[in-house]
This record gives C-alpha cells, structure tokens and sequence, in this order.
C-alpha cells in the first residue's frame, strides 16, 4: 500500500478543478461543511477532509473521481454518515465525495417487484415513495441510512431472517470506478432474478465500504406487502431460553418475518428510552407476516415453543401505532443505552454465528464484558446468529476504551473461532482488520488484495479501511 504524500500545495488547484465539476457550491472547504463529515454514528475518530464535494449526477461522479485519480488524492463516498465502522473518518488528506444530491427513484417495475434508486434516497424514502403499490423493501438498518451506503456496508436489520440481507435483494449496481470509469455490474439494465453470466460483480461491490468505487444507482429487489401482520413481546426466564426458542423457530421452518432478541440491561434502557413497559428479563420482539390465517398459524406454533422454553405469554401491539412503537423502541436500542450514560459513545460488537453456536457465542460475550467491567446491552437479530454488545463508554477515559476494544477484539475471535464472522452486517472499516484477517485467512486475504489492485490500483478509494496492509 502506497503512503500518500500530502496534498495541501495542491489544494487550491484541486478545489478549482471540482468547482468547475460540480460548480463552486457543491465544492467546498469550510470548517462546517469539513466537520460535518469527520465523524459517523461509532466511536471511531480521525481527520476531516480537505474538501467535499457534491456531484448531480453519475457523469459528475466520474470527473471528480478522475481529477482526483489524476492528482493521486484519496477520495471517500458518504451517505448518510450512519455508520458504524468508521468508513467515512478521513485517515489521510481526502476529498469526501458526499451523494445524496443524486436522490432519484427510477424504473419503478410493479409487476417485477423492482427499482432503481441513486445513492441520495435512504430506505425510509422509498418506501414512502412506493406506499401505494402494495409493495414495500424490507431492509431496516436501525438508522434512515442511503440504500447505496446500506450495499457498501453490506447491511441488514431486523427483517433479514425472512427476506434476505441487502445482498439478498440487489439485482444491478452502477459503479465509478477510481479513474471515472462508469460501469453496470450486471451489464446495463439488467435486472434479472438470476444470471449465471461471468463472475459475480454486484456481490463484489457489497460490503465493500467505498474501498472499490463509488455505488452511483442500484437496482433492488421490493416485496409484497403482507395481508396481516402480527407483532408481540414475550419474555423469558434466561438468555438461553430466549434463545433457544429462536433456534427452534427456526428448525421448525417457520416463517417468522422477525425475532430480535434483547437483554435485560437493553430491555431497561428501551423501556425508559421508549416509555415501554416491558418486563425487566431477557426478551424477544417477535413479528409474524402472511395471510390471516397463515399468520396466526406461526403465532400458535411459536406460541407452543416459547411456553415450552419457560416464556411468558404474548404482549401483543394491537394497533399499527403501537406496532410502529415497538419497532421503533428496538431500533432505537443503540440510543436508549447511550441514554444510560449521557455523553458517552457506543461501541458495537456485531459478530454472526451459525445459529447452534448462539448460546456459547453469547455465554462468553456476557463473561467478557463482565471481565473487562464494561456496561453492555445485548441486541441481536437472533433469527441470523447475528448480535451486537452494545458498549458504553465514556471515550475520554483511556483505559475504557482500551478495555472496550479489547473485549471486542475478544467476542469477534470468539465468534471466528465458532465458525462465524467478525462482522455480520456493520463491516470491517476502521476496526476490525487485524480480525478480517484472521477470518479469511492469508490466502484468501491476497485475493481480496489483487482484486483492489485490479480496480483501485493507486489506492486511493477509502484507503485505511477494510483490507489490512501486510
Ligand atoms: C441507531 C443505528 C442503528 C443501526 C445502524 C446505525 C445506527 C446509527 N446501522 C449502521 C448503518 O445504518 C449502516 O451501516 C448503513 O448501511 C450505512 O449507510 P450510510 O448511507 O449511512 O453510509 P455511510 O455514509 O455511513 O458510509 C458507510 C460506508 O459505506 C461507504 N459508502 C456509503 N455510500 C456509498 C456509496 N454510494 N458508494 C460507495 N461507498 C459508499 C462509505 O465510504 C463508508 O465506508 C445498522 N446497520 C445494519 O446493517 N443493521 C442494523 O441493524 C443497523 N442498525
Ligand atoms: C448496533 C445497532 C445500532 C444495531 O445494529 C442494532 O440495533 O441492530
Ligand atoms: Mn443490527
């Protein structure tokens, strides 16, 4: 990997070249504007960037990232700043390409159930947008995050375990390459449910945290909405109970839309957070999608396995305002434990595990922090064998974020260790590395390492993030 040499002597010349790109409002250098895009929702830290700049359109993509290629200037796409890695913190002079002017929504096919979005419309915006066709896209990150931003981190939420990651649900992406170049991962307009043609490009570019290209559209998946829709809170004796009632669900193949999984020091934080009256003890949000009759079917079936596994009986949300409250409150789980300690910054572990390896991934998740004397909140999309420690810590304290990022480093081990990932949805940006490694191994870690060479050959898309340096 390439040091880089500063850019300041070249600043001046650089900021004119982008300002005619993208005209002199949309190119700019104020401590403001600098700030704004220092830092996203995690704990991480580093520089701002020299100069941001905001593109109208895919063919303004590509010029700045060619000026920017042309003058050896790492660039860095933004999207909404949600993140949880650290994948939009400059760690050396950068020009921070912000997209959400491009905000289109385009080639909206109802009766192939798909649509084209650019990177400035979040998932909460489509969704809004198509609210009267009977469709509807799943993938809920807690956070309004840019549908683009969400296919760079690999992202999902609290419907994956019945409607698939984000990767389950991208037909197309249009990318810009480093040097301008503006290509279509499937081939132009291709939006086909499956295509065996050549290597696998679109899936390349998830999960790639901006290391590879800029994601200027994607063409995504959508669903049907479902006839009747159930949710209820159920509480358990223990964790384990908890959760093995998600690991039957699932063994029992039914098809729950969602099953996410709180611990009591999260449920209390929630409660107060949300004005919920849940009872203090390890719980599961649960949430059944199908016909009437399909969907009171599950409840039954699931009703039976968590009576079985000591749970209490069902609260249910009746009203869609009191649907809507409940999902809220769980996606609002990472600020209901800051809340806990005002002024403290939230460091979230995100491991997935085969789900039969839950209960020891969690048992020695609960003994680390209890180790390392941390004050954690365990959420988890149970239904994938994906959680998140949610730890508090007041970053000014030294040896409470050493503490931190050691029994992070410690759960995310431990999950390799069962045959699981680092990272399940957040991906590895600042953090996780050295981990990366570990996962992947050193083989497959060059491959990786030849591929960005391939598309990114001067290192300047993200640099100091995702890959390692050997
Ligand atoms: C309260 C709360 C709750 C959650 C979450 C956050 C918060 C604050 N998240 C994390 C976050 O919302 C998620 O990582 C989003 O996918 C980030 O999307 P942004 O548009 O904000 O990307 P953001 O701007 O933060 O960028 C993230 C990374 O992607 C790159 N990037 C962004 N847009 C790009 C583009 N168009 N082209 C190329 N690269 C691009 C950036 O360079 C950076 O490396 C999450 N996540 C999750 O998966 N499941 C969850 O349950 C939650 N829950
Ligand atoms: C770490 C948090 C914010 C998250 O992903 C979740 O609540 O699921
Ligand atoms: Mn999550």
């Amino acid at each position: 990997f390439k040091r880089y040499k500063s850019i300041s002597p070249s600043i001046d010349k650089l900021h004119s070249e982008l300002s005619a790109i993208v005209g002199k409002k949309n190119a700019v250098s104020s401590l403001a504007a600098r700030e704004h895009h220092n830092h996203d929702e995690s704990h991480h830290t580093g520089g701002s960037p020299a100069i941001v700049v905001w593109p109208n359109s895919v063919q303004e993509v590509s010029e700045v990232a060619r000026a920017c290629y042309l003058n050896s200037v790492p660039m860095i796409p933004f999207g909404t700043g949600t993140g949880l890695e650290g994948g939009v913190i400059p760690k050396t002079e950068s020009v921070t390409v912000n997209l959400t002017n491009m905000d289109a929504i385009s080639d909206l096919n109802i009766e192939d159930f798909d649509v084209r979005v650019q990177p400035g419309v979040t998932r909460k915006a489509l969704n809004r947008e198509i609210r009267n066709t009977g469709l509807w896209f799943p993938v809920d990150p807690g956070a309004d995050a840019s549908i683009c931003g969400m296919v760079a981190t690999g992202a999902s939420g609290t419907n994956a375990v019945r409607y698939g990651t984000i990767k389950h649900n991208v037909l197309n992406l249009e990318v810009v390459l480093a040097d301008g170049t503006i290509l279509n991962t499937g081939g132009s307009k291709r939006r086909c449910r499956k295509s065996s043609a050549g290597y696998n490009l679109t899936e390349l570019f998830i999960g790639s945290e901006g290391t590879l290209g800029f994601i200027t559209s994607a063409t995504v998946r959508l669903h049907g909405m479902p006839e009747s829709t159930l949710s209820a809170v159920c509480s358990f004796p223990s964790v384990q109970d908890a959760v093995n009632t998600s690991i039957q669900v699932l063994q029992y193949s039914i098809p729950i839309a969602r099953i996410e999984f709180l611990d009591n020091v999260a449920i209390k934080a929630v409660n107060n957070f949300s004005k919920l009256e849940n009872k203090i003890a390890p719980t599961l949000f649960l949430e059944f999608h199908g016909s009437e009759a399909g969907a009171k079917e599950q409840v039954n079936q699931v009703a039976e396995i968590a009576a079985a596994n000591g749970g209490t009986q069902f609260k249910w949300a009746e009203t869609v305002e009191e649907r809507s409250k409940l999902w809220q409150a769980r996606h609002d789980t990472f600020y209901a434990l800051l809340a806990l300690k005002p002024g403290n910054k939230g460091y979230s572990t995100d491991v997935c595990v085969p789900i039969s390896q839950l209960p020891a991934a969690i048992e020695h998740s609960l003994s680390i922090v209890e180790k390392y004397g941390i004050l954690c909140g365990i959420a988890g999309h149970v239904g994938d064998g994906n959680y998140h420690c949610l730890l508090m810590l007041d970053s000014d304290n030294e040896s409470e974020v050493l503490r931190a990022k050691m029994a992070a480093e410690e759960i995310g081990r431990k999950a390799i260790f069962l045959g699981g990932s680092c990272t399940g949805e957040h991906g590895i940006g600042i953090g996780k590395r050295e981990l990366l490694k570990e996962e992947v191994g050193l083989e497959t870690l060059n491959v990786m390492k030849g591929i960005k060479n391939v598309l990114d050959p001067r290192n300047l898309m993200n640099p100091f993030k995702g890959l390692p340096e050997i």
